[in-house]
């Protein structure tokens, strides 16, 4: 089973318009509501994969119930963490328009320490039968910055490999806890370590502390610095997905690396999967979705660079 932890989730909302424009109102052509949170979308990719998972995290107040019935009704196996305040669960926004998707995340709740004690005995009681744990999106406010390292450290104790998906502090506080990958954006890349180049900045992470470095560079494809090599993985320029909604993507391609650890793929053949699936993501309309025959088609195409 791999485990995912969404610290912060959220009821996902997508508008759908024709054309997005600042300042002026907008009649929107389609509304779209789900459990979200980028673990929430690891652990949606990898149930439709059939892959066994559970993704862990805290809900609270009307947002929360919602997004409950949502889990409940996807079958996506999940174990919730009621926030003792009750405070509501956040929702994030995304607007899909012909060109692009425009993302607008609320901070969510504040968690406290007793909230926080009780998803580390969550992931506690689920470790011992995983074979990954995946740590994704922002840790909500009342957290310290350290938060991740508390459950890198916590899934060594079972042996357990951790993918961390994460930026700002979140991300470089955790890498004293030697997370087994990390992957940053190119935003997330360039925040961290203040190098604008790529593959130098994913060097500077993996000597901070993370064992491997997997960015993903948008329609660009993924840069992997691991200790097994170096490599860029993409897709050829016909097949690289421009538009569509990329949110979610990145959670694709999370998916396909702790599958890949969980199974013990070897290096290669994990990137080809996590491009091909965070491609396949872009073209399905909600993230944590993907489209299953661009994905099967996309695999065999996958080009690896040894850089
Ligand atoms: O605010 P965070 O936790 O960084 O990101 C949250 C979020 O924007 O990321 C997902 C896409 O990756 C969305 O489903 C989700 O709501």
């Amino acid at each position: 089973m791999i485990v995912t932890v969404t610290p912060n989730p959220a009821l996902d909302v997508t508008y759908a318009v024709p054309a997005l424009r600042p300042h002026t109102t907008h009649r929107v052509d389609a509304v779209h509501e789900q459990a979200g949170g980028k673990g929430v979308n690891v652990a949606r990719v990898l149930h439709t994969l059939g892959r066994p998972t559970t993704a862990l995290l805290p809900l609270g107040g009307p947002t929360g119930d919602v997004v409950r019935a949502e889990l409940d009704r996807s079958g996506l196996p999940y174990l919730s963490v009621p926030l003792r305040s009750r405070a509501a669960t956040r929702r994030t926004v995304t607007v899909v328009d012909e060109a692009d998707a425009t993302v607008l995340n609320e901070p969510g709740p504040e968690l406290t320490a007793e909230d926080w004690a009780a998803v580390l005995a969550g992931a506690a009681g689920l470790l011992p039968a995983a074979r990954a744990l995946v740590l994704s999106g922002s840790l909500p406010r009342g957290l310290h910055p350290g938060a991740y390292g508390d459950l890198v450290r916590l899934a060594h104790r079972h042996g357990v490999p951790v993918v961390l998906d994460a930026g700002g502090a979140a991300l470089t506080e955790a890498l004293a806890a030697r997370p087994t990958l990390v992957k940053p954006n190119a935003a997330e890349l360039r925040d961290a370590t203040g190098i604008a180049d790529p593959l130098a900045a994913a060097r500077v992470l993996a000597d901070g502390g993370a064992r491997a470095v997997v960015a993903s560079l948008g329609p660009a494809g993924l840069l992997a610095v691991t200790p097994g090599g170096a490599w860029h993985a993409g897709l050829p320029e016909g097949r690289a997905v421009r538009g569509g909604n990329p949110t979610g993507a990145g959670d694709a391609a999370v998916a396909a690396l702790a599958a890949a650890l969980a199974g013990g793929s070897p290096w290669p053949q994990t990137l080809a999967e996590a491009v091909a699936l965070s491609a396949a993501a872009v073209r399905a309309p909600y993230a944590g979705h993907f489209d299953r025959q661009a994905y099967l088609y996309d695999l065999p195409l996958v080009r690896l660079r040894p850089v």
